[in-house]
């Protein structure tokens, strides 16, 4: 199956699909962007989908519009998980570094990739010692080189979501951030980490020490919720706290786990917080061999985004490496909350006090 809206196009007529995009997605018209023909011919050569909509804001007489496009791949491993890391992780670069070019051929100026991109999600195993080469410092692990070079050539700040190991051999599940003259700016460590059926990452690392970093680059400011993190609402809200107006979700999830959530919480938290979500999920099946065990996982893709007033974009496919491209004028941010107004009827210190009265516990 290739995406669900692909099923709603072939099934619905026209009249009736505009009905439920409006419900659904917000909006009758998805605003698609027309993408270059030498987009299409690459996304055919390179057997990745490439889609691009764009969100509007409201004209303002002192703000001048602040438009800029957001790029999200997702995809899946290129070699089997049995051959040499260094072979396994080159493959990938070479593939990521084709679909880089194209977003950037595309003007994309922030571009986030998948949980772990790097490697198989090898975190459903349990085994350790096997995979202890994918983890790599974060400011200059060669992930970080070869993603620099990238962001300078095409003046694009990059996400990073990597598997870290920092100075003391430690492992964390770290997004770097690196800006478009190719510097690293900093990064974020996953702050939730599952421990549930196969995802069980707390044998693995800790959970992040680095609070909810925003990190203002020179296209807007933005953060990182990691994969887990997105069923916690209050950790999105701490980064709307610091000043984020775009979050990105970078994912490895698959469909037994809540893939009914998944069109939900990112969606959800952009109204509640008043700043774009972006949610990428890796693609295609990994299969591991445990013991005497083969453990098979097939992650779902459908990333998408969100805007503050709610209204979506469709996903990516389920089963197919993704570009999707996404025009944004960040002043929507600010519109929502002064129209909802949000910042006047939020009881910040109320819940704070709540909060503490209840010792931080849930009941
Ligand atoms: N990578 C990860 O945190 N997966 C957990 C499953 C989920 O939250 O969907």
């Amino acid at each position: 199956m290739n995406s669900f809206d692909n099923i709603l196009k072939d099934h619905l007529n026209k009249a009736h699909l505009k009905q439920f995009n409006k419900i659904y997605y917000g909006r009758e018209d998805h605003c698609e962007i027309k993408l270059k023909k030498s987009t299409k011919t690459e996304s055919k050569n390179g057997n990745f989908e490439v889609a691009g909509y764009s969100f509007a804001a409201a004209k303002e007489e002192l703000r001048k519009p602040n438009i800029l496009r957001l790029g999200l791949i997702q995809h899946s491993i290129v070699l089997p998980t049995d051959e040499p890391i260094k072979d396994q992780r080159q493959a990938i670069f070479n593939k990521i570094g084709k679909i880089i070019k194209v977003a950037a051929s595309e003007d994309v100026r922030i571009l986030c990739l998948q949980e772990t991109w790097t490697m198989p999600f090898f975190l459903c195993t349990g085994e350790k010692k096997k995979w202890e080469e994918f983890a790599e410092p974060a400011s200059d692990g060669p992930s970080t080189i070869f993603l620099r070079e990238l962001a300078k050539k095409y003046e694009m700040v990059i996400i990073s979501p990597i598997l870290e190991r920092d100075e003391n051999g430690k492992w964390w599940n770290t997004a770097v951030v690196i800006d478009e003259e190719g510097n690293y700016m900093g990064k974020h460590r996953k702050n939730h980490l599952p421990s549930v059926g196969s995802f069980s990452e707390t044998s693995y690392y800790e959970p992040g020490n680095l609070g909810h970093p925003v990190f203002c680059t020179k296209y807007g400011k933005i953060a990182v919720n990691i994969c887990y993190g997105r069923h916690q609402s209050l950790n999105w809200l701490m980064f709307a706290l610091n000043g984020a107006q775009i979050v990105f979700n970078p994912a490895a999830t698959i469909a037994e786990f809540g893939e009914t959530f998944w069109g939900i919480e990112a969606r959800a938290a952009a109204v509640a917080n008043h700043y774009f979500t972006c949610s990428i999920n890796r693609v295609g099946t990994e299969e591991f061999s445990v013991k005497k065990d083969k453990r098979v996982r097939t992650y779902y893709g459908s990333s998408y985004v969100t805007a503050p007033d709610g209204c979506r974009t469709p996903g990516l496919p389920k089963d197919k490496d993704g570009l999707l491209i996404v025009e944004v004028d960040l002043n929507l941010c600010r519109q929502i909350k002064d129209q909802w107004g949000f910042n006047m009827t939020a009881r910040l210190d109320m819940y704070a006090e709540g909060i503490a009265k209840n010792n931080m516990k849930y009941c």
